[in-house]
């Protein structure tokens, strides 16, 4: 049996297992889907299991440091990008070379991330509301229509997202209802669910606040904290009026992420990240 090098960590409670690329693991899907599983997964940090597995390949050499990321995640699907697992990517990073600045290679495209004493910012991309982009089985963008029950905008932030914005994310049974709209057939690669409730904003930050939840495609189920769900909050409440600002803090049950959608330009996510635990995990032959 071989045993792989693994360090947990999470952004705002979004967590996942980093190991590198270089590890012998044969097959990365039957692994992330045993080593994630929330009651038989690894037991290291604060939660048994993971949000994923970051299989992550450092060039120290390049200028800015460079790191590719594959984000595997408790089903086996590969997730095209992760806000908060870049960020923990930047933060491994900056821990293993002692470099503050990287381009992060997602399958959505390179990401600059930079590492500051208060936290990781990672540029999040344009989002789109194209149908072609988000992607949609239909012609027309998805704004503020119904969907399996749940009125929803749609919006890629580097994966797709319905966005529904409710007066009370806690009154929402968000495990009962998200599975039928992240499976919806207007979604044919499915979609991420995210509630959101406009809060006062409080006296430091800068733009509104919103409360967070998402349902995630890939874990199948509610994460503490989904950072390209963040993204899609602020850029849904832009495309339907609800504000016309360029900064939000949004705030899942794991902590505050900073965010910024321009009216041109890419979108920026920010926040703490923490190292929990390291160990070996046991790769099946
Ligand atoms: N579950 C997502 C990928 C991870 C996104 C989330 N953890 C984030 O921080 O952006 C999907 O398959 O679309």
């Amino acid at each position: 049996m071989t045993a792989v090098e693994f360090v947990k960590y999470h952004g705002t409670g979004n967590d996942f297992l980093v190991v590198d690329a270089s590890a012998p693991v044969p097959d990365r899907e039957a692994f992330a889907v045993a080593h994630c599983d929330r009651e038989t997964g690894v037991e290291a940090g604060e939660r048994r299991g993971a949000d994923g597995v970051l299989f992550l390949d450092l060039d120290v050499d390049a200028d800015p440091a460079r790191v590719e990321m594959t984000l595997v995640q408790p089903d086996g699907s590969i997730a095209e990008m992760c806000g908060n697992g870049a960020r923990c990517v930047a933060s491994w990073a900056a821990e293993r070379s002692g470099a503050t600045e990287f381009v992060v290679e997602t399958p959505a495209g390179d990401r600059r991330a930079v590492v500051r004493d208060d936290g990781v910012q990672v540029e999040m991309g344009r989002p789109s509301f194209a149908p072609a982009d988000v992607p949609l089985a239909r012609e027309e963008p998805l704004v503020e229509e119904s969907v399996e029950g749940l009125t929803v905008t749609a919006v890629n932030t580097g994966v797709p997202h319905a966005v529904a914005f409710v007066d009370d994310v806690d009154a929402v049974d968000l495990p009962a209802i998200a599975p039928a709209v992240r499976h919806a057939d207007v979604f044919p690669e499915g979609a991420n669910v995210t509630l959101a409730e406009a809060v006062d904003a409080e006296e430091d930050d800068k733009g509104v606040r919103y409360r967070q939840r998402t349902f995630e495609r890939g874990v199948e189920d509610e994460t503490r904290a989904c950072g390209t769900g963040a993204v899609a909050v602020l850029a849904a409440a832009r495309r339907t009026g609800r504000t016309d600002g360029e900064s939000a803090v949004v705030s899942p049950p794991g902590g505050d992420l900073r965010v910024t959608v321009p009216d041109d330009g890419s979108a920026t996510l920010a926040g703490p990240t923490e190292r929990e635990a390291s160990g070996t995990l046991e790769v099946e032959p």
